[in-house]
């Protein structure tokens, strides 16, 4: 795609303006020791030259960081705490560690706000850890990384697209171009359920953002296990549901939305939108975290496919975490970015990449619709 063309691309040589100038001054100053020493001491320069050596240690450190965070999932450090503060010892005992060792991992995770100590040496959640308990989905995202983080234990390997199969793009199956129609029920269940997991979280931020007023059926195609299309049955009780997913997801979902008693409410179809055309009939598609899955020419034909099968005037709703998130940058470029390179396809796109792809596809009356956290998914919506 053009998109991707232009921002890989744009070797042809030319003046340096102003800016480029002035940044080449100024790393060319910042690179020199002497200067390093001097900004650190020097008090107009002191605050920045400490902020900046602390934001390189902590980019040093992230690693260590995540795998503290991992260990206390993995102990059920947060659960522990849910019904109060415990002393040291007392939580070494129920976590089967040498108290030395319990008390450096309490000591890491109270520096990472995920705890607190409290004055008389117990320990209580803090925040953090806190939101970690009310969320679940969160602690199996975390648990997941497992999987991420060795894939990324050689980065310029896996830049290099060497060390394939990642075990990321075991995970995600379908990410395996072409193999997606194939797929049994067993190579679904682990990241079906996971997305169900922490779908929760962000179906009624979503479905509170998206006007569908007027609209008589919604299609969420990629739709997983039905949370998303649960929980607008149950915000709008009149509107026919249909999701479209992959025929072994297809079938998750009928159990599901049979367990939560809407068996009837939605119609569940197993079809893979890369090789066959979507049913018509509804006037309002979701997409919801599908998009960043593919690379450009499947992302474009799935954009096209939607368009085609949606009437004069229909909706898109698209929603997903989309880079260059004003203040969730680094969620955006380096997490899915890397993310998505490990499991070997897709990439996180700019609002207005998807918007040049809308417009590609057919759409127009792209408008965004400002979402409770737009660091997990920002919504956008087009009409045909
Ligand atoms: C990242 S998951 C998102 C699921 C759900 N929308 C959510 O946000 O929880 C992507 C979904 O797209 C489905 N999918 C991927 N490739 C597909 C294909 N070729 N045809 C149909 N569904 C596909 C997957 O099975 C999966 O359920």
């Amino acid at each position: 795609m053009a998109v991707a063309g232009t921002e890989a691309g744009g070797t042809a040589k030319r003046r340096p303006g102003w800016r480029e100038r002035w940044l080449g001054f100024r790393s060319g100053l910042v690179a020199r020791p002497g200067f390093q020493r001097w900004a650190a001491g020097f008090p107009l320069t002191r605050r920045t030259a400490q902020r900046n050596t602390r934001a390189l240690f902590d980019l040093c450190a992230g690693f260590v960081y995540a795998q503290v965070l991992f260990a206390c999932v993995r102990f059920d450090l947060f659960g522990l705490l849910r019904t109060g503060p415990l002393a040291p010892a007392s939580i070494a005992d129920r976590l089967a560690l040498p108290p030395e060792r319990a008390l450096t991992l309490l000591k890491a995770a109270a520096s990472l706000d995920l705890i607190t100590r409290l004055p008389d040496g117990r320990f209580a959640l803090a925040d953090l850890g806190a939101a970690l308990i009310g969320n679940p989905s969160v602690a199996a995202m975390i648990e997941h990384h497992a999987m991420l983080y060795a894939d990324l234990a050689d980065p310029v390997a896996l830049l290099r697209g060497q060390g394939r199969p990642t075990r990321l793009s075991t995970f995600w199956p379908y990410a395996e171009s072409g193999g997606a129609a194939t797929l049994g029920a067993d190579s679904v269940a682990a990241y079906s359920g996971l997305m169900a997991a922490s779908q929760a979280l962000i179906a009624e931020d979503e479905l509170e953002a998206l006007p569908l007023a007027g609209r008589t059926c919604l299609m969420d195609v990629g739709g997983g296990e039905g949370v998303f299309l649960a929980s607008a049955a149950r915000r709008h009780p009149n509107l026919a549901l249909i999701l479209a997913d992959l025929p072994p997801v297809a079938e998750r979902a009928v159990a599901r939305l049979a367990a939560e008693g809407l068996a009837g409410q939605v119609r569940c179809l197993g079809l893979d939108f890369l090789s066959e055309p979507l049913p018509q009939g509804a006037d309002a598609i979701s997409l919801v975290r599908v998009l960043h899955d593919h690379d450009d020419p499947a992302a474009l034909a799935l954009l096209r496919a939607i368009h085609a099968a949606l009437p004069p005037g229909g909706l898109l709703a698209l929603a997903e975490p989309m880079a260059g998130t004003a203040g969730a940058e680094p969620v955006g470029e380096a997490y899915f970015g890397f993310y998505l390179l490990a499991m070997g396809s897709g990439r996180p796109r700019s609002l207005a990449e998807i918007t040049a792809m809308l417009a590609q596809a057919g759409f127009g009356s792209v408008r965004e619709h400002p979402t409770r956290r737009p660091l997990l998914t920002r919504l956008l919506t087009a009409k045909r």
